[in-house]
Parts: structure tokens; sequence; C-alpha cells
């Protein structure tokens, strides 16, 4: 059914998250730090806490030569790739697979001592935003992963302390047509990501570690995951 119980929720949040996605990082003033650069890549960050809790939110944008939004977002979306390019991760459940373009999730992530482990579930809706309105406005595609509860997984159950996080992969493909009319190639495209995320990392955790950890493990995901696509598609035709 093109409308399902969660479809008001992510209609929602799906269309606040891209707002936010589009928003650049302004002048240095807006509180953004540049925390990590390589290559094309930035990666931004506020020091934001909740209730003593380290939620700093992050914002990376990336530009990626040879792929395509649409490629980003199928292999970001689909679960029967995650383990491939998702090092952190100990187990993925698909809980629920809502309709083609969202599923419910459930990742336990791999212990980072001495913070206890954690789990996170949440819906994950793959969404195109065309942009046939008007012809030079950006075409769109994108990710959004936010925490949801599930009747059969209570939060902090178990070993695990439940985390909630907010996830956004924006994406807009860019196509240089080759001068002689020729089909386009992937040497004639490129793809600017803009990937956000909040995670409240539910039970407390040292501010110095969690800040470490989303230090070291942030642009290794960006950087691990956009290879990984490149690497999938390279032989492929082009997904647009
Ligand atoms: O973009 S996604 O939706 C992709 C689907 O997997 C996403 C991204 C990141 C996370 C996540 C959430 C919390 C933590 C921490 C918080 C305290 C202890 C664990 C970590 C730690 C494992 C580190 C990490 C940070 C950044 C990227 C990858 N790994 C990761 C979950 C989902």
């Amino acid at each position: 059914a093109s409308h399902h119980r969660l479809w008001s929720e992510i209609d929602n949040v799906v269309k606040q998250q891209v707002a936010w996605a589009r928003l650049g990082v302004g002048e240095s003033g807006t509180g953004w730090q540049l925390f990590a650069e390589d290559g094309e890549m930035r990666m931004y960050r506020r020091e934001e806490e909740v209730d003593g809790m380290v939620v700093d939110p992050l914002k990376a944008v990336h530009i990626v030569k040879g792929i395509t939004g649409h490629e980003v977002c199928h292999y970001f979306f689909s679960p029967q790739y995650r383990y491939d390019w998702e090092t952190t991760l100990e187990q993925m459940t698909v809980l629920e697979t809502i309709s083609e373009d969202t599923c419910l999730f459930l990742q336990t992530h791999k212990r980072i001592w001495p913070a206890s482990q954690r789990d996170v579930i949440f819906w994950s809706h793959l969404r195109h935003l065309p942009n046939d309105q008007d012809r030079d406005g950006p075409d769109i595609w994108t990710v959004v992963n936010h925490s949801t509860e599930h009747k059969d997984y209570p939060a902090n159950a178990g070993k695990c302390v439940r985390i909630y996080l907010t996830v956004c992969m924006l994406c807009q493909t860019r196509v240089n047509p080759p001068k002689d009319g020729a089909p386009i190639s992937r040497d004639d495209i490129s793809c600017k990501i803009t990937y956000c995320s909040v995670v409240n990392p539910g039970g407390w955790a040292p501010a110095s570690v969690l800040r470490a950890v989303y230090k070291r493990e942030y642009p290794k995901f960006l950087k691990r995951f956009t290879a990984y696509v490149t690497n999938q598609t390279k032989d492929k035709s082009i997904m647009f």
C-alpha cells in the first residue's frame, strides 16, 4: 500500500531532513566545526549535549566521480549489501519490509570499549525527489533512517544500550554531457553527497570516548561506503 502506518511520520521526517541537509554549513560562525578532510570529503560537527550526553550533529559533504545518487541510495538502503561496507555492524535484522522503499531494521553494533554494546531500531526509507517541476532544480535521491520502537524488542531489555538516531543520505547527480553527443559514460557523471547524522548514545558514555569514536569512525565509514559503491558499479550500466 502506498500509505502504510508509518507513512505520515516518514513523510514529515524526510521533508525535514532534506531541508536540513540542503542547508550549507555556512560561514564558520554557524557553529559547524570542520573536523575531517580527505580529498573532496569535508566532515563537520557541532558540539551538543543532551542530559550530559554527547549528541553532536554531524554533516559531511563529499563529491564522488563516476556514480549516481540513485546508485548511492540503492547500496545504502538495501540490506543485502550492508555487511560489506558497515564495519561496526555486529548483527542486522530486517524486522519488517513495509514496502519496496521502506524497511524496519534492528542493528547491534560492535562494542566500543569502555562503552557498553549498543543496538538500534530504525525505519529506513528510500525516496526519489525528481526536479520535474523546474528543470534546473536539483534531482535528489535520499535515504532517511530514523529510530522507532518495536513491541517485540523493548529498549534496554538485554545486554545492549538502545541508541536513537536520525540519518539522512542525500544525493544530487551531476552530468557533464560529452561534447560530441556520445552516450553518457561514468567519466561524465559525479554525485554530490550530503550525509547528516544525529546519534543519541542512549545510556551514558564518556564524552571523550564518544567524540574519539566519531572522529575515527565517520570518515572511515563514508570513505569505505563510497569506495564500495564505486567498485560495485564500475562495470555495470549507469542507474540514473
Ligand atoms: O548511517 S547508518 O544508519 C548506516 C546503517 O548502519 C548508521 C551510522 C552510524 C551508526 C552508529 C550509531 C552509534 C554508534 C556508537 C554510539 C555509542 C557506541 C556506538 C556507532 C559507532 C560504531 C561507530 C560508528 C560511528 C560512525 C559510523 C559508523 N560507526 C555507529 C548507526 C547507523
